[in-house]
C-alpha cells in the first residue's frame, strides 16, 4: 500500500513534469501564508512563489510583510504576491483562499519541549483559525505551528464552534518527519534518496513521532540496535536542529521545503491528480488518539481515504504504545483550551 506514498521529491519531479510547460494546466490556486515574515514563513513563501499553479500568494504577519511581499513580488514567476499587516488586514488576506498555511508563532529554544510553546501559540492558532472560519471556511488548512499535537485539535474545535468543521480539510503538517526519515535512512543504506520513502505515523513531538522503517520503500533491514538508533534520531531530529541553532530558533529551511512539498500535494489533489498520498496529522479513528498521522490519499475535497498504518513490527507496536498516552493528553489539552476560551 505504501508504495503509493507520494514521497516529497517524487512529488516535486511529478510536479515539474506536470506543470513545467509554459501554458498552465489545471485550476488556479490562491494560497495564504499566516506568519509569512518568520523563519519558516519567508523561505516557504519563496518556494510557493515558484509554483506555477498558484495565481495569488497572500502573505500575512503582524510584522514585516510589506517588505517581504515587495521583495518576492519582483520574482519573475506567475503568482501575484500581496502583503497584509496586522489583524485589521487578516480578513482581506484570507478572502478566496483555497489553501491556508499557518507557521505563525514562537519556536523552541534549547531545553524546551514543543509543549512549552503551548501558552503562546495556542491563542495565536485559535485567533487565526477564527478568521478562517469566517472568511474562507472551505479552504484546506495546513497547521505548522507547534505543538502540532495540540494546535490541530485547537483549530478543529474553533471550526466546530462556527459550524464549519470539515475533518477532511484540516491537516497538521508532519511532512518534515518523512523528509528527515528519507534522508537518514537513505544515508544509512547508501540509497538514492529521491527514491526512498519512509512513512511516519503518530504525532509531531518526541515519542509521538513513529517512523515505520519496516515499511520503507525500497525495503531495508537493520540490526535491532541500529534500527532503534535511527528511530530515536528521527524522533529527536527537531531537537538536533534547535541545539545546533543554539537559541536562534528551530528548523526553518527544511520545514519550508517540507511545507512546500505538502502544499504541492494539496494542489495536485485539488487538480484531480490520482494517487496523491501524504502523511499528515488529521482527525482519525485508526487508534485511540482522535487525531493521528498516517498516509492519506488526497483528493479534491481533502482526505479521500485514510490508508491506515499497515502491519507494524513488534518494535513499532511498542513505539505506538509509548506514543499514545502523550498524544491523547496533548489532544485533550488543545480541546480544553478552546472549551475554556
Ligand atoms: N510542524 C513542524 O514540523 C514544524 C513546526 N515549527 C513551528 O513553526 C512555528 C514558527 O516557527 P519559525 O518560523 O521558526 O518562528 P519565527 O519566530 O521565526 O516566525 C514566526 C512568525 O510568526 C509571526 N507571528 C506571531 N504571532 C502572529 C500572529 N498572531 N499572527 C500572524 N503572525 C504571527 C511572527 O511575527 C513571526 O514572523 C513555531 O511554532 C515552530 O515550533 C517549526 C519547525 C517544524
Ligand atoms: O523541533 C522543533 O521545535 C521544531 C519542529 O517541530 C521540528 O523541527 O520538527
Amino acid at each position: 500500500m505504501f508504495s503509493r506514498i507520494a514521497r516529497p521529491s517524487q512529488t516535486l519531479c511529478l510536479f515539474r513534469h506536470h506543470f513545467s510547460t509554459s501554458s498552465k494546466v489545471g485550476k488556479d490556486v490562491k494560497v495564504a501564508v499566516l506568519g509569512a515574515a518568520g523563519g519558516i514563513g519567508q523561505p516557504l513563501s519563496l518556494l510557493l512563489k515558484e509554483i506555477p499553479l498558484i495565481s495569488h500568494l497572500n502573505l500575512y504577519d503582524i510584522a514585516h510583510t510589506p517588505g517581504v511581499a515587495a521583495d518576492l513580488s519582483h520574482i519573475e514567476t506567475r503568482a501575484k504576491v500581496a502583503g497584509f499587516l496586522g489583524p485589521e488586514e487578516l480578513d482581506k488576506c484570507l478572502e478566496g483562499a483555497n489553501i491556508v498555511l499557518i507557521p505563525a508563532g514562537v519556536p523552541r529554544k534549547p531545553g524546551m519541549t514543543r509543549d512549552d510553546l503551548f501558552n503562546t501559540n495556542a491563542g495565536i492558532v485559535r485567533d487565526l483559525t477564527e478568521r478562517v472560519a469566517h472568511v474562507c471556511p472551505t479552504a484546506m488548512l495546513g497547521i505548522i505551528t507547534n505543538p502540532v499535537n495540540s494546535t490541530v485539535p485547537i483549530a478543529s474545535e474553533v471550526l466546530k464552534k462556527h459550524g464549519v468543521y470539515d475533518p477532511k480539510r484540516v491537516f497538521g503538517v508532519t511532512t518534515l518527519d518523512v523528509v528527515r526519515s528519507n534522508t537518514f535512512i537513505a544515508e544509512a543504506k547508501a540509497l538514492d534518496v529521491s527514491k526512498t520513502n519512509v512513512p511516519v505515523i503518530g504525532g509531531h513531538s518526541g515519542v509521538t513521532i513513529i517512523p515505520l522503517i519496516s515499511q520503507c520503500t525500497p525495503p531495508v533491514s537493520f540490526p535491532e540496535n541500529e534500527r532503534e538508533k535511527l528511530s530515536v534520531r528521527i524522533q529527536n531530529a527537531g531537537t538536533e536542529v534547535v541545539e545546533a541553532k543554539a537559541g536562534a530558533g528551530s528548523a526553518t529551511l527544511s520545514m519550508a521545503y517540507a511545507a512546500a512539498q505538502f502544499c504541492k500535494s494539496l494542489i495536485d489533489a485539488l487538480n484531480g491528480k490520482n494517487e496523491v498520498v501524504q502523511c499528515a496529522f488529521v482527525r482519525s479513528d485508526v487508534t485511540d488518539a482522535t487525531y493521528f498521522s498516517t498516509p492519506l490519499l488526497l483528493g479534491k475535497n481533502g482526505v479521500e481515504k485514510n490508508l491506515g498504518m499497515g502491519k507494524l513490527l513488534d518494535y513499532e507496536v511498542n513505539l505506538l504504545k509509548a506514543a499514545l498516552p502523550e498524544l491523547i493528553a496533548n489532544i485533550k489539552k488543545g480541546e480544553e483550551f478552546v472549551a475554556k476560551s
